[in-house]
């Protein structure tokens, strides 16, 4: 069993912060709950929309109310003209994230949330349109084609897939986009949604906290972990090879992105899901390299460092085998974890005091402005 992770240190690490209602992290050394239920239950048992239903409103829909929230999201899926412009004005070689960011961003600009009130809508909005804002761009830019993103999808993993291909997915990719929302959507007080509750601790705006998250989640040692791992991991050509690379990256003393956790010390309860789920996709492709690779950089890892897949290393190729391209790993992370952002922002909102801790100053003692003519 790994040695219990000290929570203490630089980072904030071990540092209560707030309070939530939202989520518990490691818990048990590896639980991750949403609102009192187990992720596990969750992945097993709902879809995205449930997930984020309970997550945004504090409960889990009954039938009616799941099949309300779904037909208000189908409805919400058009972009504004103007938003569609400045799509088409980011260039084909920009980082996915910088578009969801400017999407977001420019959405704000359109679609002001003028008053708190109008908190749920607004989130409502995005969770709809983040589909539509990052398939738009992705099309036009690579493909040369306008998308419709108006779809009659059941759901937003359906509506993402959908509009990236041109036609429906089957059900496994369906099903396995449920899967990937429901485990990224929530995780407490991680480093993108802390970033949304400093922001909304302002009494900033919705777009302006999901915006300066978006920003925070772009980092490979954040939710930028998941390309990174597929970078990684499609390099090798064989479990042998994948162990012999391994072992020179840990000698070289090099990070190995997807592995590790700031708070879960023995493992990362999202890992085993969506490993499965890369298990079934590989054999529905006819994988032979690219999961048997994976498994062993987890042995490697486990092995060598004791150090465990977060929910981001599986993902690469479970990703990879439905055919999304790498630079789009990111953006569906964004699509999920906005109903954390937001509910955050909304707990933050409901029980504010502006965010504002103290530093130990390290610099110069106190000393007088030299002249122009005195200084070096
Ligand atoms: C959904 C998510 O955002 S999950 C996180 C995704 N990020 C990644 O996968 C990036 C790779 N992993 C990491 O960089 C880290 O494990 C983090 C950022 C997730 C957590 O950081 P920390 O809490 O500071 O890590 P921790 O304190 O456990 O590190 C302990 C030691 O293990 C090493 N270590 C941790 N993760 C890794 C890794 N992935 N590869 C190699 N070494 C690692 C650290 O360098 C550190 O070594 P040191 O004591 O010699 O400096
Ligand atoms: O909690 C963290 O530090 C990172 C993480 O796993 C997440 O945000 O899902």
């Amino acid at each position: 069993m790994a040695k219990g992770k000290v929570l203490s240190g630089a980072g904030l690490r071990g540092q209560v912060a707030g309070k939530t209602a939202l989520s518990t992290v490691g818990v048990s050394g590896s639980g991750l709950t949403y609102r009192g239920y187990d992720v596990k239950d969750l992945a097993n048992n709902c879809q995205f929309e449930e997930v984020a239903y309970l997550i945004l409103k504090g409960k889990l829909p009954n039938q009616a109310e799941l099949d309300a929230y779904k037909a208000k999201l189908k409805g919400m899926r058009s972009l504004p003209q103007a938003l569609l412009d400045v799509l088409e004005r980011i260039p084909a070689d920009a980082h996915p994230m910088d578009v969801m960011r400017t999407g977001c961003s420019m959405l704000g600009n359109l679609e002001m949330e003028n008053d708190f009130s109008e908190q749920g809508e607004v989130t409502d909005r995005m969770l709809a349109c983040f589909p539509s804002i990052i398939c738009y761009w992705y099309r036009f830019s690579h493909d040369s084609v306008r998308i419709d993103v108006d779809t009659d999808d059941d759901s937003i993993g359906g509506h993402f897939l959908h509009l990236l291909r041109g036609e429906k997915p089957n059900a496994l990719h369906e099903q396995v986009m449920h899967v990937s929302l429901i485990l990224y959507a929530e995780h407490e007080f991680n480093a993108s949604t802390f970033t949304a509750r400093v922001c909304a601790s302002t009494l900033s705006d919705m777009h302006s906290c999901i915006t300066g998250a978006i920003g925070s989640l772009r980092g490979p040692l954040h939710g930028g972990a998941n390309e990174a791992a597929m970078e990684l991991i499609e390099n090798f050509t064989s479990p042998e090879h994948a162990e012999a690379e391994m072992m020179g990256k840990l000698e070289r003393k090099e990070k190995i992105m997807g592995f590790g956790h700031a708070i879960y010390s023995e493992s990362d309860p999202r890992n085993e899901i969506i490993k499965g789920w890369s298990e079934k996709l590989a054999a529905d492709v006819g994988d032979t390299v690219l999961y048997p690779v994976s498994v062993r950089c987890e042995e490697v890892m486990w092995r060598e460092k004791k150090l465990f897949c977060n929910a981001d290393f599986f993902h690469a190729s479970a990703y990879h085998f439905m055919g999304i391209p790498t630079k789009l790993f990111t953006p569906i992370f964004v699509m999920s974890r906005l109903t954390g952002w937001a509910a955050h922002v909304m707990e933050q909102r409901a029980d504010n005091r502006i965010i504002r801790p103290s530093a130990d100053y390290t610099g110069e003692d106190l000393r007088p402005v030299p002249t122009i003519a005195d200084r070096a």
